[in-house]
């Protein structure tokens, strides 16, 4: 058996404040550096997790979460994978956006099939990101928005390729991330419809542990709060 845990970041300032946030690079707020501390004792109680590997976004808030885990467990020392293809799903033209400015503007419904949705692309941004973090990505295929269903498909090659290829090996692995983005790699591992990911949520620095047999079948999940 073999063990991948996923941690949606602590709360973010733009979490605190309700603003839509995506590839906006936000810290974490007081409360979500307070909540990544609870996940990294929660983590530490997970019996027979011994990973190898950390893998994170580009953005401060995984990032920083991640590094509290670590302290918390002792595993500073491990190799801490950081890529893009793990960022959260990018919010377009709803960037910095108050969520309930934007259901006066849209109305509720486009605002959930946005946000919920499995295959609606939020409105673009106007810019591609002047980032340098985003260098070495090929233009062509940085987004400017994403569906969720845009999202998986950029994050599942460096699962299979990064993650998936450890736990084959019987190496435990953790994954700490944002909503959408974990949103997108559960569907796939939990094999979720369309419709019923309409009501999947994925709480702030909640870690998730996966039992997996050797050909990566789930036998048991368990949410930790
Ligand atoms: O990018 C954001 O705004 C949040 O991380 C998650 O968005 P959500 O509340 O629509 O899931």
């Amino acid at each position: 058996m073999v063990k991948l845990v996923l941690v949606r970041h602590g709360e973010s300032i733009a979490n605190a404040e309700n603003i839509f946030t995506g590839w906006n690079d936000i810290g974490l707020s007081k409360r979500g550096i307070e909540e990544a501390k609870r996940a990294g004792e929660l983590i530490k109680q997970v019996e027979n997790f011994n990973p190898t590997h950390i893998h994170t976004s580009l953005l401060s808030r995984a990032i920083e979460t991640a590094n509290i885990i670590s302290e918390i467990n002792d595993i500073l020392y491990l190799p801490i994978t950081k890529t893009w293809r793990l960022n959260e799903r990018h919010y377009g033209a709803l960037r910095g956006i108050n969520k309930d400015k934007a259901r006066e503007i849209f109305g509720n419904n486009q605002i959930k099939k946005w946000r919920r949705g499995f295959d609606e692309v939020p409105p673009l941004a106007k810019d591609s990101l002047n980032d340098r973090r985003y260098d070495s990505i090929d233009p062509n295929i940085l987004p400017k928005a994403e569906s969720l269903h845009q999202t998986q498909k950029r994050l599942m090659p460096y699962y299979y390729g990064q993650v998936a290829s450890h736990l084959l090996l019987g190496q435990d692995q953790l994954i700490v991330a944002h909503g959408s983005s974990l949103r997108a790699l559960i569907k796939k591992l939990e094999q979720i419809d369309n419709k019923e990911i309409l009501n999947l949520e994925v709480p702030n620095a909640e870690p998730i542990v996966y039992t997996m047999d050797s050909d990566l079948k789930i036998v048991d999940k368990k949410i930790l709060s």
